[in-house]
């Protein structure tokens, strides 16, 4: 086991600015996948992240159809529903870009309703397992070892450092077998959900966390400056060659006191 890289922190002036330095960062990733391999794989997050997408409508140079994109975790809860981090990122990127619906994997929909009810957890380690299965078709014997290897993972910061639907101080955090976990008592509604676990997280090339503005900047002060706190977040260390950035604004960054470094692809 090699011994994971410092992260590369990026901070920048406005949220424009940040928008499109990721999108470079994205098209950067996705060529170097597509000019090794053929295609690009990906993992993406809900929340606030999907609209940091924006950079990418119009791009020339994105190879849509070269991607394979899996959600990093996904809430137990219709595609249609406003929770769905699928329906955010439908609505904030999918259905802009020309990218084949067949490439984006979701959750099995038809798993869903027995999922969101019932007092143990079989239907849920049922979506879980179905999950890891099409993650297992689409990188056994391609880009995988005893985990995935993605391309880019792209995470969020939540207010309490949990990252994907990995929160503080739940056994989740020390999952090590797992591709794809669930969780029936997430802290944060809902309370179901399912996750890409720690160890696909930090097998990827590349993962950066994107963050903006000032309601992050505490958030961002103890996972970057004190990684000895634990926070989930902090445990994003992708083992070498893999390397983790961070992409945030001035606002979200006025916290911090790790080192800064100037963007550049
Ligand atoms: O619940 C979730 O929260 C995190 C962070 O969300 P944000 O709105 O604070 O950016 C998100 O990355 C994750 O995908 C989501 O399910």
């Amino acid at each position: 086991m090699h011994a994971p890289s410092a992260p590369i922190l990026c901070s920048f002036s406005n949220p424009d600015e940040l928008v499109e330095s990721l999108a470079q960062f994205i098209i950067k990733s996705q060529k170097e996948a597509i000019s090794k391999k053929g295609r690009f794989t990906l993992a993406v997050s809900g929340g606030s992240l999907p609209h940091q997408l924006g950079g990418l409508i119009d791009k020339p140079g994105v190879k849509w159809d070269k991607w394979q994109v899996f959600y990093a975790d996904e809430r137990i809860v219709p595609f249609d529903d406003e929770d769905s981090n699928h329906r955010l990122c439908q609505e904030q990127i999918w259905s802009k870009v020309p990218i084949p619906k067949e490439n984006i994997h979701t959750l099995d929909p038809a798993l869903i309703p027995a999922a969101m009810k019932g007092d143990d957890e079989d239907a849920l380690e049922e979506i879980a397992d179905a999950y890891e299965k099409d993650l297992i078709r689409e990188f056994a014997n391609k880009d995988s070892a005893r985990f995935p290897i993605f391309d880019l993972v792209l995470l969020g910061v939540g207010p309490d450092g949990h990252t994907a639907s990995l929160f503080p101080g739940h056994p989740l955090l020390s999952e090590d077998d797992r591709w794809v976990a669930f969780i029936s008592d997430s802290p944060k509604p809902p309370a179901r959900r399912v996750t890409l676990t720690f160890p696909v997280i930090n097998h990827a090339a590349r993962v950066a966390f994107v963050a903006s503005g000032a309601n992050k900047a505490d958030t961002l002060h103890t996972v970057l400056d004190h990684p000895e706190q634990g926070l989930p977040a902090s445990r994003v260390r992708p083992i070498t060659p893999g390397q983790v950035y961070w992409f945030v604004d001035d606002a979200a960054a006025s916290k911090v006191e790790y080192p800064k470094t100037p963007f550049k692809l």
